[in-house]
């Protein structure tokens, strides 16, 4: 099974997919971040997965900010194998991973296997301009269901530009998730879903968050469906 992706998926990021209980009020499915644990621990976890919510596994790669600095062959290998397993309906995979046909396998295994695949980019600089922004979610949209960009935000400028380039893309049929990471950009994961974007990442616990400027899942999730 696949995660659809046509309504916004409000996703708990997880090292540790217990959460789950925990999650399961609130979330429509769990982002495993895989490269937290060792990649046994994490196949391991995924196999006596029972929970109920749909599981989306990522397995960053330290170039990426990720955890995981070990051969990134191995890495993206690890992460085929995981969509091979039951209760995994989406991998998230590096833009550039594709770009340079490195994910080439794992792409085909997550068609093989009917599991939905999100393009990942971020920023953690800063907030590139709108049309850049746009060319790279077109691009990660051409290699997967979901495109998604996470930048960094200094300013409500950032933040806007952001939305608009949600916005724009959405218009234009295409399926992007997006958020501003940092205190500037906190807002844009509450708004971001009204302009199209289709995913929203946030800790059960507070403390365990995953990117800079995620308000916890309980408020997330309040403040989504007030929005909405
Ligand atoms: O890539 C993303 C987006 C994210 O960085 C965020 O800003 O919410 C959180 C990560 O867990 C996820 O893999």
């Amino acid at each position: 099974m696949a995660i659809a992706f046509d309504s916004f998926v409000l996703t708990a990021a997880t090292a540790d997919l217990t959460d789950e209980a925990r999650a399961r009020n609130h979330a429509d499915a769990v982002e495993f971040r895989m490269g937290l644990s060792n990649a046994d621990d994490a196949l391991a976890a995924l196999e006596a997965y029972d929970g109920q919510l749909p599981v989306l596994a990522t397995n960053r790669a330290a170039w990426e900010g990720g955890e995981w600095a070990g051969d990134d062959a191995e890495r993206l290998e690890v992460l085929a194998e995981a969509a091979r397993i039951d209760g995994v309906e989406a991998i998230d995979v590096e833009l550039e991973s594709l770009r340079s046909g490195a994910a080439d396998d794992v792409l085909e295994t997550a068609r093989e296997q009917d599991v939905s695949v999100v393009a990942s980019t971020h920023d953690f600089e800063g907030t590139p301009s709108e049309d850049a922004m746009i060319e790279r979610l077109a691009e990660a949209c051409e290699y997967a269901d979901v495109g998604k960009l996470a930048v960094t935000a200094h300013d409500r400028s950032d933040s806007l530009a952001v939305l608009s380039a949600t916005h724009r893309l959405t218009q234009d049929g295409e399926t992007v998730a997006t958020m501003a990471m940092g205190e500037a950009g906190s807002h844009t994961r509450a708004v971001a879903p009204l302009y199209g974007s289709r995913i929203g990442y946030a800790p059960v616990d507070p403390a365990e968050a995953t990117a800079p400027g995620q308000y916890d899942l309980a408020t997330l999730s309040r403040l989504v469906s007030d929005l909405e």
